[in-house]
């Protein structure tokens, strides 16, 4: 089945952020959250990402000149032009329009008929998920597929009890998505073999900001192949900071100097969400019943003091 329209339910950081990969590649979406507030902030979202992008690469042949030029080569203007035209923006303001123009807010599922496939990037919360997947399954037509971007959940018990559990499957993006290219796809049990081989098709053609979007399919196991590896190493930085081994920021240096992080750990979890990173530590540990996942009562306490990282302005550092 061709793929041409899309709907993503949930305008929150990721939903908003894969709408814009979608809107950006030429298709229509519609962009789903509780009320009409919230769609709005998504909306506003993906403006500040497309804005963002824009800044991002006019800078970029200036700063390749200066960089050039510091190591003492001195350009001519043809250089300069020949580098200005390389690192030239595939965004200008009448693209970022066009984008923009493509994303329909809605609040309802009634145009959800004619979609052919679906992203939920709502809360991670089983229950709220069940509940939109069996909505998605009441309104979309049979064939649609239906992806969730669930971090951590089992997506044959999310799709448990709809109709077409064959047609749905994770599709897990990395925040930003519009940066980070890949997206694990996770069959569930009960997913068929069409739906994995059209999503690994769908995304291998897709683009984000940086380059062609990169899918690779995954075995169902909790955490699947990136959170599995990544979020007990986000956990241990928190429980090492709390046993007093050394201070956040040299925590963080440690592992940027020291194993070549592009981020320190502590700094990745404040930009992943602290109540994120906890809800997989969580769910590993009690999915795979094994204490080297046992969660970080550091963490704990920062989710109960809502101490969320950058989202609400601290973390292990202060964002005001
Ligand atoms: N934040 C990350 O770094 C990250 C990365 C990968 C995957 N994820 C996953 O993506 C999903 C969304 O995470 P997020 O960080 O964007 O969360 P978020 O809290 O920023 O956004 C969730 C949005 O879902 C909306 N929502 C809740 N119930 C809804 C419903 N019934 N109908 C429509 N909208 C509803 C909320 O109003 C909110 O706007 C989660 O499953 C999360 O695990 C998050």
């Amino acid at each position: 089945m061709e793929i041409k329209k899309i709907a993503v339910v949930g305008s929150g950081s990721m939903g908003s952020a894969i709408a814009e990969i979608f809107a950006f590649n030429g298709f229509e979406v519609l962009l789903k959250d509780q009320n009409i507030d919230l769609v709005n902030s998504g909306i506003k979202r993906i403006k500040k990402i497309l804005q963002g992008q824009l800044l991002f690469q006019e800078g970029r042949s200036s700063k390749e000149i200066a960089r050039i030029e510091t190591l003492g080569v001195v350009l001519s203007e043809e250089q300069k032009e020949a580098i200005r035209t390389k690192l030239k923006s595939h965004l200008t303001e009448r693209k970022v329009e066009e984008i923009m123009g493509r994303i329909k807010p809605v609040v309802d599922y009634s145009q959800f008929e004619n979609v052919d496939y679906v992203v939920e990037a709502v809360f991670e919360n089983m229950d709220v998920k069940k509940a939109v997947m069996k909505d998605l399954s009441d309104h979309c037509r049979e064939n649609a597929i239906i992806s969730t971007n669930t971090s951590s959940l089992s997506i044959t018990k999310i799709s448990s009890f709809i109709s077409n559990p064959e047609r749905s499957i994770v599709t897990h993006f990395f925040n930003p998505p519009y940066t980070l290219p890949l997206v694990e796809i996770v069959p569930g049990m009960r997913t068929a073999d069409a739906t994995v081989r059209e999503m690994m098709e769908f995304y291998s053609k897709l683009k984000n900001h940086r380059g062609f979007m990169k899918p690779i399919k995954v075995k169902e196991v909790p955490g699947f192949l990136v959170n599995r590896i990544l979020v007990p190493v986000l956990n241990e930085a928190a429980i090492m900071l709390d046993e007093g081994v050394a201070e956040a920021g040299d925590i963080d240096t440690a592992m940027k100097l020291g194993a070549g992080f592009p981020m320190g750990p502590l700094e990745l979890a404040d930009m992943v969400g602290i109540d994120v990173t906890f809800d997989v530590i969580r769910i590993l540990y009690e999915e795979y019943a094994d204490q080297k996942y046992r969660p970080s009562l550091l963490l704990k306490r920062m989710v109960d003091s809502n101490k969320l990282g950058i989202k609400n302005g601290e973390g292990f550092y202060s964002y005001h």
